[in-house]
């Protein structure tokens, strides 16, 4: 296999791309002469090839086919670009961690990966140890198997494995590594060579070059070669030395660095047991994954600790290895390659392992951010109400001075959105005006003003016994993850209430909002900087992915998305152990009753839809009692609708009773989010409850009716996070219920429900003051449990509250009332 003939090798690729017509090999194989960034022929990933160096992200020089420039990526979604990828894999990954074999699972996911990304038009080299590892193992059974009895039992009693020689090793394993290989591409329509190489070879001028061209001519006929050191035949280790820059050959991750040079590669991924380089060994308490380095930043840092049971190198050779390869002009990632789609991932971007760039602007690393915000989090709780209501109203005044500076940086967002072809309720959302910064800052100045009980608050005090007292206090969450599309105003709001319940903040806002974002952003920031560390609100950088940061569990105690329904619907799903607050949809429904005010209804209706329906309290169906259909009143409210620009759809039922009735509409559960709604008729109160329950979304839902019964059973029985009589559902707001603004309106059933203040982002712990007592002294009956109840306030109950009581507008039965308070 490992030296077949270069014409046999070319016929025999020919007939696989003939007989894989359908795949993406045919591509390559027109690509394989297009390797240089200044070809002019079009990119085989469907890009012009020098659409990365107009990026500018030129640097070196790509020596393998003569090309004078060539890109390094600067960030992880560069990585994308990458067209010749040197893929090692590190003994450790290819080895079963109970040392019987080769992880056959991991190298098969491995090979369809590099197969994935050689059939998209890529160039992937292999770089593969473990050939001494597996090797050691083969021959151990095979001396296992020759033993004797009496041998076997006395090597089990020593404990201790015969010594292997590792040449013998590595050629008793090459074999059977290569022709798993062989085998496993196989099945992708994939080809291969074996390249065997030691450290002279790359020494000597001559053979240097007889590799590069053998490569070359690999490549070219669309097969991927699979190199290892010739261990067989290797010289002795000699001490490390690097030669006038040349990195020394000394194991596969030098070889694999060497080799990406010498081929000029994109992307150089180092696989091995762990996820990437710590700054210190990965089983030391509080070492911390890097997800980028740049070497002359960070190489300060970094502490190295032991190599894995069967590398050679160890991960201080890997990174000295990345580091030469990446001043040379190829980007690299150190992996974990026994992570699922780790090498798809990398190419895709994705923030898997450790990222080598040579910036030195890279953003904190957002584990960095999280652990500040939590430190962010304990100086909140440690300042004074006072103090956090002041901070808040500092940014409620700056969000007016500095309001043209807003307005200037909003006005960019809107001027790209436009050329963007963003419209309707997605550009409503990010506009900021004048009024909209007025009632930010008086929303503020709430928050500020409703500070002074949040955090600290008892809400239970006990005697527990003779001279233990229990306490149940309000403390702050820890860090919030909020995520909002769109909504700058969002921001200032968030921080506000993050501080007043000293919590503290991640946000990551859309790129769409990008500089009003940062100006706002900018704004927290020196309102910070009166009392508390600036770092315990961050802005995460826009490499982030969300994805990403739903699985930072270890840092992030609650994430908050607000936006669209699909950015909740990815975060709820995508999110791995953090709890998610926030509703995904805003069904919501204005049940119009049999008994009612007309000329309410219509108003109420009007303002639910039209007032602003992009946002998530908006109404989106009506339904209708059926006498309203020959009342008059189903009249009344499509023509009001229709002036208003309302497009109407009708449910089934209310299609069948009209002959030239509204359009139908595609479902009863729509969001429309605009100036649409579906009307639907219903027989009575009860259908309208079962008909919110089972097509709506949990969020507001309100009844029109002069019936009191009928209202009390709509206000029971509809299983939603806000449920209004006799008003409009645009009113489930935290601005307007009074808790200063909201983090999100939640339709989740634990902790925190409909519109989320400052309440929400609380939780409690217990505070127990003792002196000395054990639980023994309870059990031996000497002390006595008291549970006697410290708190003074009576706590208000339901049925304490004022009575409301209701005025018939047709008086016609005790039930039928109006509105009307009686203390
Ligand atoms: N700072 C560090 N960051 C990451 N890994 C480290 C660090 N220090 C030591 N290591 C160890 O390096 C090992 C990887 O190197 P190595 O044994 O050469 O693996 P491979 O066989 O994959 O080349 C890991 O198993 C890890 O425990
Ligand atoms: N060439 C040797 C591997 C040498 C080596 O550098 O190993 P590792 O540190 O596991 O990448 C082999 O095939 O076993």
């Amino acid at each position: 296999m490992a030296q077949v003939g270069l014409h046999r090798l070319a016929s025999s690729v020919r007939t696989t791309i003939a007989s894989a017509s359908s795949r993406c090999c045919l591509q390559s194989a027109s690509a394989i002469r297009l390797n240089t960034c200044s070809d002019s022929i079009s990119h085989p990933l469907g890009r012009p090839s020098n659409t990365l160096i107009n990026a500018g992200h030129c640097t070196g020089v790509r020596s393998f086919h003569g090309s004078s420039q060539k890109w390094t990526a600067i960030y992880r979604s560069d990585l994308q670009n990458a067209r010749r990828i040197v893929v090692k894999l590190g003994s450790a990954v290819i080895t079963r961690e109970d040392e019987c074999g080769l992880a056959l699972g991991r190298l098969a996911s491995i090979v369809e990966q590099v197969s994935e990304l050689q059939n998209q038009g890529r160039q992937m080299i292999m770089v593969t140890s473990g050939a001494v590892a597996f090797g050691k193992q083969k021959l151990h059974q095979e001396i296992v198997m020759s033993m004797s009895m009496r041998q076997t039992l006395a090597s089990r009693e020593l404990k201790g494995k015969p010594f292997l020689e590792p040449r013998a090793c590595a050629a008793a394993g090459q074999s059977g590594l290569m022709s798993l290989y062989e085998a496993m591409f196989a099945q992708y329509g994939l080809k291969t060579a074996q390249v065997l190489v030691t450290k002279p070879d790359f020494q000597n001028e001559f053979t240097r070059e007889n590799l590069k061209s053998t490569l070359h001519e690999l490549i070219k006929f669309n097969i991927i070669p699979i190199v290892n050191a010739n261990d067989a035949v290797a010289p002795p280790p000699e001490a490390d030395k690097d030669l006038q820059g040349i990195i020394s050959v000394k194991d596969n991750d030098s070889l694999a660095a060497r080799l990406s040079v010498e081929v000029g590669a994109d992307l150089l991924i180092l696989m091995s047991d762990v996820n990437g380089l710590y700054n210190s060994p990965p089983d030391m308490e509080g070492s911390r994954l890097l997800r980028t380095y740049s070497p002359s930043v960070d190489a300060a840092g970094v502490v190295f600790g032991q190599k894995s049971r069967v590398g050679l190198g160890g991960m201080e050779s890997k990174v000295d290895a990345a580091t030469w390869t990446l001043n040379k002009g190829t980007s690299v990632v150190i992996c974990n390659g026994t992570e699922s789609k780790a090498i798809l991932n990398i190419v895709q971007g994705k923030n898997i392992g450790t990222f080598f760039t040579q910036s030195k602007s890279i953003n904190t690393p957002v584990e960095v951010e999280a652990a500040n915000a939590r430190e962010g989090c304990r100086a909140l709780q440690a300042l004074s109400s006072e103090q956090r209501a002041e901070i808040i109203r500092r940014l409620a005044d700056l969000l007016i001075e500095k309001q043209q500076d807003i307005l200037n940086a909003n006005q960019r967002d809107v001027a790209i959105a436009l050329t963007e072809g963003i419209s309707g309720p997605l550009l409503a959302r990010l506009r900021l005006t004048e009024s909209k910064l007025k009632t930010l800052r008086e929303g503020l100045i709430q928050i500020a003003n409703n500070s002074y009980q949040n955090v600290g608050r008892i809400l239970k005090a006990s005697q527990m016994a003779e001279g233990m007292e229990l306490r149940q206090i309000t403390v702050p969450i820890g860090v919030l993850l909020v995520i909002f599309e769109s909504r700058p105003d969002a921001l200032p709001q968030v921080a506000a209430l993050a501080i007043s319940s000293a919590n503290g903040l991640l946000l990551k806002g859309g790129k769409e909002a990008h500089h009003s974002n940062k100006i706002l952003y900018d704004l927290v920031q020196e309102a910070l900087g009166l009392h508390a560390p600036k770092t315990s609100i961050s802005l995460v950088g826009r490499r982030e992915d969300i994805e990403d940061l739903l699985a930072l569990h270890d840092y992030i105690d609650l994430v908050i998305p607000r936006g669209s329904t699909q950015l909740v619907n990815k975060i709820q799903s995508l999110s791995k152990g953090i709890p998610v607050l926030g509703h995904s949809e805003g069904i919501c429904h204005v049940y119009l009753d049999e008994k009612i005010n007309r000329e309410m209804a219509v108003r109420i209706v009007l303002d639910a839809k039209c007032d602003y329906p992009a946002a998530c309290n908006a109404l989106e169906t009506i339904l209708i009692h059926k006498s309203h259909l020959r009342s008059g009143l189903f009249d009344e409210i499509c023509d009001t609708l229709k002036d208003h620009k309302v497009k109407i759809y009708s449910g089934p039922r209310l299609a069948s009773s009209l002959k030239f009735g509204p359009p139908a509409a595609r479902s009863l559960s729509i969001e429309y989010g605009d100036l649409e709604l579906t009307m639907e008729i219903v027989d009575d109160v009860d259908e309208a409850i079962a008909h919110i329950n089972k097509y709506g979304s949990s969020h507001t839902d309100a009844i029109v009716s002069d019936n009191v019964k009928a209202a009390e059973r709509f206000l029971k029985m509809v299983d939603s996070a806000c449920i209004f009589h006799n008003a409009s559902t645009r009113f489930a707001d935290g601005y307007r219920f009074g808790l200063g603004a909201e983090v999100g309106i939640s339709t989740a059933r634990i902790h925190a429900r409909g519109p989320v203040g400052v309440e929400g982002l609380l939780t409690t712990k217990w505070i127990l003051h003792g002196s000395g007592q054990t639980v023994k002294d309870f059990s031996d009956g000497h002390l006595k449990y008291i549970h006697k109840n410290l708190m003074t306030e009576p706590k208000l109950i339901e049925n304490t509250l004022p009575q409301v009581t209701y005025q018939s507008h047709e008086a016609s039965s005790d039930d039928e009332v109006t509105v009307k308070q009686k203390n």
